[in-house]
């Protein structure tokens, strides 16, 4: 079993010996043990189906572990009620899965509105985060459809941000658009960690974005095996010989 700790931070989310198994009899994680410290980007990479969303998904209750015990800030997220644990956890997925019917600013509203802030603060609130994810203010009006892939990502982003919650989960938040946007995305990614440090959680299948983004890297194999956890190398993009991108290779399991 591989633990990792890293980092001198507070741990915000932290698994211990945490397994799930699906109903079907696989195994998706296996006896992982991990501490994220506040405040940073930990990417999870690994090949097709090697438990990173479901890894993800046991941070906000979407998955409930088999074994072992997840916590955020301290708490177990088992003894925590799901809707309350939920608003301090902001979800990216991909292709952003907004809401058609709505309008940008009442989709990026959505979690305001559920926390009761009332109809001007929710828009006025929404209108701030559109800019913050450096869209312009006549998007708002638009509808999903209006908008380019890239720019429905980031209004998923800003509608994970709204109520500004301490912990973002993103899920191949930025798999479906094109490579320049996906270099844009990931820029904007990292200025906007520079203002707000959020402990963010990212899944990608992607090495060079892993390692463009993440204070540290956990490398998952098949079977939900945790391979190692450490700091990207220094340099970038790092050679093909280094020994975690050799680990991460799918011919590696
Ligand atoms: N609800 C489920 N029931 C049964 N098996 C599942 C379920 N969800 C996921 N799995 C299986 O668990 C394993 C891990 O899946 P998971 O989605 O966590 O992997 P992943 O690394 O995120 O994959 P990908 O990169 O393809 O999204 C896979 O073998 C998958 O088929």
């Amino acid at each position: 079993m591989t633990i990792c700790r890293q980092g001198k931070g507070k741990r915000m989310i932290s698994f211990k010996d945490v397994s799930k198994h699906y109903p079907n009899g696989t195994t998706a994680v296996d006896h992982l043990s991990l501490e994220l410290p506040e405040g940073g980007i930990t990417v999870l990479v690994g090949s097709s189906g090697c438990g990173k969303t479901t890894t993800l998904r046991m941070v906000n209750r979407m998955v409930e572990p088999s074994s072992g015990t997840v916590s955020v800030d301290g708490r177990d997220v088992l003894e925590a009620d799901a809707a309350e644990l939920r608003r301090g956890i902001g979800y990216v997925i991909q292709q952003a899965g907004l809401f058609p019917h709505r309008t940008i600013l009442d989709n990026i509203a959505t979690v305001p509105l559920l926390l009761g802030w009332g109809r001007r603060k929710a828009r006025a609130r929404a209108a701030e985060l559109l800019e913050l994810v450096g869209l312009p203010a006549d998007s708002g009006k638009r509808y999903p459809h209006q908008l380019s892939g890239g720019q429905q990502q980031r209004v998923g982003v800003a509608r994970a941000l709204a109520a500004d919650p301490p912990v973002l989960l993103m899920d191949e938040p930025f798999g479906a658009v094109d490579p320049v946007v996906r270099t844009q995305l990931q820029n904007e990614l990292l200025r906007l960690q520079g203002e707000l440090r959020k402990t963010v959680v990212f899944v990608t299948h992607d090495i060079d974005e892993a390692v463009r983004l993440g204070d540290r890297i956990a490398v998952f194999r098949t079977g939900g095996h945790l391979v190692q956890c450490a700091p990207p190398p220094n340099c970038w993009p790092p050679p093909p010989t280094t020994s975690w991108r050799a680990s991460w290779a799918p011919n590696a399991d």
